[in-house]
């Protein structure tokens, strides 16, 4: 399990964040969150997978609250440029990680063919991609997924949900980020809203 419990945050000396948020994802479940732009959904979402530290509150992980092990919480977001290093190129940055195995580079639509180009030689829905198979390492038991599927076409999305549907039916917890309320209700059976800095 991986919980947020009564989490407070603030960047620097600017009005809080998150006031008070607490959340629990469970192996195998995929939650929505969703928010008015600003609210703090990509906040809390760095915050459960350890890249920001909270004010007041904690995040564990099976109960343990240590950093160590966060490995197995992978942060998504939509604009994976960011997360990329441009100097590598594609082949690299897939395999930074682990060795994809075949089935899980073509249910995402990864290409060999980009493997020998740098990230600005690719599309940034391809891109996405790329992250999104370099994030699915054997060790990663929660994926916060923020706005991932935004840049993409309408099937290619389709396609990209239903794969990871299948990777939470054995074992994946998911929380989906997103703005796209038809989409979270369509994968996400427990949803919230980011309002004010508390979950509703
Ligand atoms: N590094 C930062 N330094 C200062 N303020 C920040 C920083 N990152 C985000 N903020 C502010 O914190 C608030 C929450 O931002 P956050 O990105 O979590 O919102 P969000 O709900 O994910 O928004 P969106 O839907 O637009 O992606 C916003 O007011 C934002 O301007």
């Amino acid at each position: 399990m991986l919980e947020a419990r009564d989490i407070h945050f603030a960047y620097r000396q600017q009005a809080p964040v998150l006031s008070g948020v607490s959340l629990s994802l469970a192996p195998s479940q995929i939650i929505g969150l969703a928010g008015r732009s600003g609210s703090g959904k990509s906040t809390l979402g760095r915050i459960m997978a350890g890249y920001l530290q909270p004010g007041r509150g904690v995040v564990a992980i099976d109960g343990a609250t240590t950093t160590s092990g966060r490995s197995s919480v992978q942060y998504l977001h939509q604009s994976s440029i960011f997360a990329v290093d441009p100097r590598w190129r594609i082949g690299r940055i897939v395999e930074e990680d682990w060795q994809p195995d075949e089935a899980t580079r073509k249910a995402l639509g990864v290409s060999r063919a980009w493997y020998d180009r740098y990230p600005h030689e690719i599309s940034g829905g391809e891109l996405q991609r790329v992250t999104l198979l370099r994030a699915l390492s054997p060790q990663t038991r929660y994926l916060i997924a923020d706005e991932i599927t935004a840049m993409l076409d309408p099937i290619t999305q389709a396609e990209i949900w239903r794969f990871l549907l299948t990777r939470c039916a054995v074992g994946l917890g998911i929380l989906a980020i997103s703005h796209d309320a038809p989409l979270l209700a369509r994968i996400a059976p427990q949803r919230h809203t980011l309002s004010s800095g508390q979950l509703r």
